[in-house]
Parts: structure tokens; C-alpha cells; sequence
């Protein structure tokens, strides 16, 4: 196996995973500006570091290959040569008032090695750091109030949405808010430019130079041949539709799309925040999603009969649903919180239904997520906690704070 992204299942042996590191994006938060960045509460910077160090160890010591964002980030911006080229991109969506404004920010990150400027970039730029050198006062008098130039980027540490493996490939999204919309810019520049990836046939079936939002939340791989993926605040029906198109025609192996819909609130803005696959025919799920007698609105997309279109078939009896698609006997759904009234919203709200499956039956999860965790486990699954007070705050969980690049495949059967 040589290509640079495999993912052909949500479970199959971890080989090689792309984190980030918090680092000061997250404590350049406040309280007037949290709510918009997508955060609820502000993290310890020195703890949240310490609780992510233990969760790439542990990863580290089931023989995963740990890689960083903002290591590939400057590593590719290096390779590539792209150095102005990249600051241009990031400055031209980043809302600046004027063109000085701009031409400053441009020369005060030019001058800082490439790391040095990344780790800037992602922590957000504060007026105070930079001299605007203009003759022009629009470039000088702007508003004090705000502190920033360019805004931190606190979720970066969820580098699961931004882009999604799927196969040999990836989306590259463009995602739903803008408080978040520059992150995906960093992996754009890695598989353009990055030795690793770049002409190393890495399928990018969507880019993000689309309006239709997408986040990698949403995007999950249950095998070869099936992708389930969430209606959701962040992703649109209309994006869907694109990307399952775009897997039709370029002949990827995947064949079905399941697109499952579940409420546009907050605590469950995407997908896996509410469903995720621990086993062969083992899931998480929030009951929250769940109508009466457990059913969710999923629509099927197939290959229509005529090319460039796609055959589409409405259901809700997910359980059975995800048993056919995946050719097992049976299918177990674990609830969150054992589906009490109390342990499994609160549970979920600190993704309790959010775990990082690393093989088959064996998963990464908060520790504070007790109710659920006993659960797994009293269904046979391994579970690896892992610390959680700070990590949590950004309302991620495992999965999220993970993109695997490479696992192994499952045995056929
Ligand atoms: N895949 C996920 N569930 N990611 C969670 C991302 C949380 C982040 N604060 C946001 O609101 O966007």
C-alpha cells in the first residue's frame, strides 16, 4: 500500500493520522468573540496541550504515525516555494479593511521563517503587533475595539473538518461558517505542494472552491463501498448530491451514499457528533436523533440508470439500513448515555458518541463520557480514554480532533 491517503472504512487499523497541536489560536479567545469562533467556553492553553500530547501518545502507542498540520503546513509551503503566494491567498480571505492594511500584514508575516509565520497565521494576528506604515488614514484608523487583523483559529485542532479522506482521496471543503472557512487552506497547500502528497495520485473528488458547505464531520467511510453522510448544519443536501456525483462519474470504488439527516442545533452539528461506527456492525448513537421507534430520515443515492444522474431512495429504519449496506447478520446501535434522560445529553454534549475507532472493536474517548464508555465496553469494545476537561471545551471530541490519512484494509469477506 504506497498511496499517500487510504481510508476504505471508519475502523480498519489506524496506520497514520493528521492532528494538530492547540496552541495560542486557542487562548486568543474572549468572551464576545467565542460564541462567533464556535467555541463555549475558553481553554487552558498549557493543560489543553498536555491532554492533546496524550492523545497523540496514545495513538503513538498502538503503532500510529502521528503527523501535524502545522508542521506539513510549512514543510509544503517550503517544498512548493510558495511562500508569498500562500500569505496572499490567506490575506485575501481574511477580511482585511484596505489594501495597506493588507501590504502590512504581507511584510510582518514575510518576515518570519515559514513556521514562525504558520503558527502566527493560526493564532491570529493582533493589531497591536503589526505597524501599519501608510499615509493614508482608512490604513491607520482602524476601529481599536476589535483586536485583530486576522482572527484565531481555535478549531483548528479538529482537523477532521476541513477535508476528509475518502479512498484514495479527499474533499477539501469549503466549509459552512466563515469563523472557520481559512482552515481548509492549510491542507490545500499540503496536497499541492507537499512531497509527500503532491502528484502522488491523491484523488481531490471536491475542492473547496465551491459554495455548497461540506465538513468532514459529516463525511463517513463505513466501507469500500458505502459513505454515510450527515444533512447537517454544516453540510448541505446540495453538497452531497455534488460529491456523490463526482464519486459516480471519476469510477472511485464507492457505490452508495447514505445521506442521513439529523436537527440543525448546535450540539449536533455534524454527523459523527451523534453517530460514529465502532465495529463491523457496531455504532454510537444519540437517541436524540432518533423519532419514535428509531427512526431517521435517510435517503439513499445509488447510480441512476442513466449517466450523470443518481437513483435516490427515501427510508428511516436506519438500523436496518446500516445492516444491509454493511452485509451483516446483525447491527447493534449503542445509545449515548445508556439513553438516559439526564447521562446521555449531557454525555453528548461532550461527544459521548464521538469515538475514534483505531481497529475494528477498538476506540479512542473522553473519559469523561463514563455511562457511555461502560457501555462500549460491556458490548466488547476496547476503550482507550483519554483526558478531557480542556479538549472538550471546543465541543470535539476523538473523532474530530483526528483526519486519518492511511488505514489498513478490512479483511474481505
Ligand atoms: N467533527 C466534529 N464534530 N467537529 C467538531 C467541531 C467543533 C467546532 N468547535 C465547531 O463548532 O466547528
Amino acid at each position: 500500500m504506497t498511496t499517500p491517503i487510504h481510508v476504505m472504512s471508519e475502523i480498519g487499523k489506524l496506520k497514520t493520522v493528521l492532528l494538530k497541536r492547540p496552541g495560542k489560536e486557542v487562548e486568543n479567545l474572549t468572551p464576545e468573540i467565542m460564541e462567533r469562533l464556535l467555541f463555549d467556553d475558553i481553554p487552558h492553553l498549557p493543560v489543553i496541550q498536555k491532554e492533546h500530547d496524550a492523545f497523540a501518545q496514545a495513538l503513538i502507542d498502538r503503532g500510529v504515525e502521528v503527523l501535524y498540520l502545522e508542521k506539513l503546513t510549512a514543510e509544503a509551503i517550503d517544498a512548493g516555494e510558495c511562500k508569498e503566494k500562500f500569505v496572499d491567498r490567506m490575506l485575501d480571505e481574511s477580511n482585511l479593511e484596505t489594501d495597506g492594511v493588507k501590504e502590512g500584514l504581507k511584510k510582518y508575516l514575510l518576515s518570519f521563517d515559514t513556521q514562525e509565520m504558520v503558527d502566527r497565521i493560526m493564532a491570529g494576528i493582533r493589531k497591536k503587533d503589526v505597524t501599519i506604515e501608510s499615509h493614508h488614514l482608512a490604513d491607520v484608523s482602524s476601529e481599536e475595539v476589535y483586536p485583530f487583523y486576522m482572527d484565531p483559529m481555535p478549531n483548528l485542532y479538529f482537523t477532521r473538518d476541513p477535508a476528509a479522506s475518502i479512498g484514495n482521496g479527499l474533499t477539501i471543503n469549503h466549509m459552512a461558517f466563515e469563523a472557520r472557512n481559512r482552515e481548509s487552506l492549510f491542507i490545500e497547500a499540503i496536497m499541492k505542494y507537499h512531497p509527500r502528497f503532491a502528484n502522488q495520485h491523491v484523488e481531490i473528488w471536491r475542492d473547496r472552491n465551491h459554495t455548497a458547505r461540506i465538513e468532514g464531520g459529516d463525511e463517513l467511510v463505513l466501507n469500500d463501498k458505502v459513505l454515510a453522510i450527515g444533512i447537517s448544519q454544516r453540510t448541505s443536501a446540495k453538497a452531497i448530491e455534488q460529491l456523490t456525483l463526482e464519486l459516480f462519474e471519476r469510477n472511485s470504488n464507492f457505490e452508495k451514499v447514505l445521506a442521513i439527516k439529523i436537527p440543525n442545533v448546535r450540539a449536533m452539528m455534524h454527523l459523527d457528533t451523534v453517530f460514529t461506527m465502532v465495529d463491523y456492525d457496531k455504532f454510537t448513537i444519540h437517541p436524540g436523533i432518533q423519532k419514535n421507534g428509531g427512526e431517521v430520515d435517510t435517503y439513499i443515492l445509488e447510480k441512476g440508470e442513466e449517466a450523470g444522474t443518481v437513483k435516490m431512495t427515501h427510508r428511516s429504519d436506519l438500523q436496518e439500513i446500516l445492516r444491509e449496506a454493511l452485509n451483516v447478520p446483525k447491527l447493534t446501535l449503542i445509545p449515548c448515555g445508556g439513553g438516559d434522560a439526564i447521562a446521555a445529553p449531557r454525555e453528548q454534549w461532550n461527544d459521548g458518541s464521538n469515538t475514534l475507532a483505531i481497529a475494528p472493536g477498538v476506540v479512542v474517548t473522553y473519559d469523561r463520557n463514563y455511562v457511555s464508555n461502560e457501555l462500549l465496553r460491556s458490548h466488547g469494545v476496547e476503550v482507550i480514554e483519554i483526558a478531557s476537561s480542556e479538549l472538550s471545551r471546543g465541543r470535539g471530541g476523538p473523532r474530530c480532533m483526528s483526519m486519518p490519512l492511511i488505514r489498513e484494509d478490512l479483511p474481505k469477506h
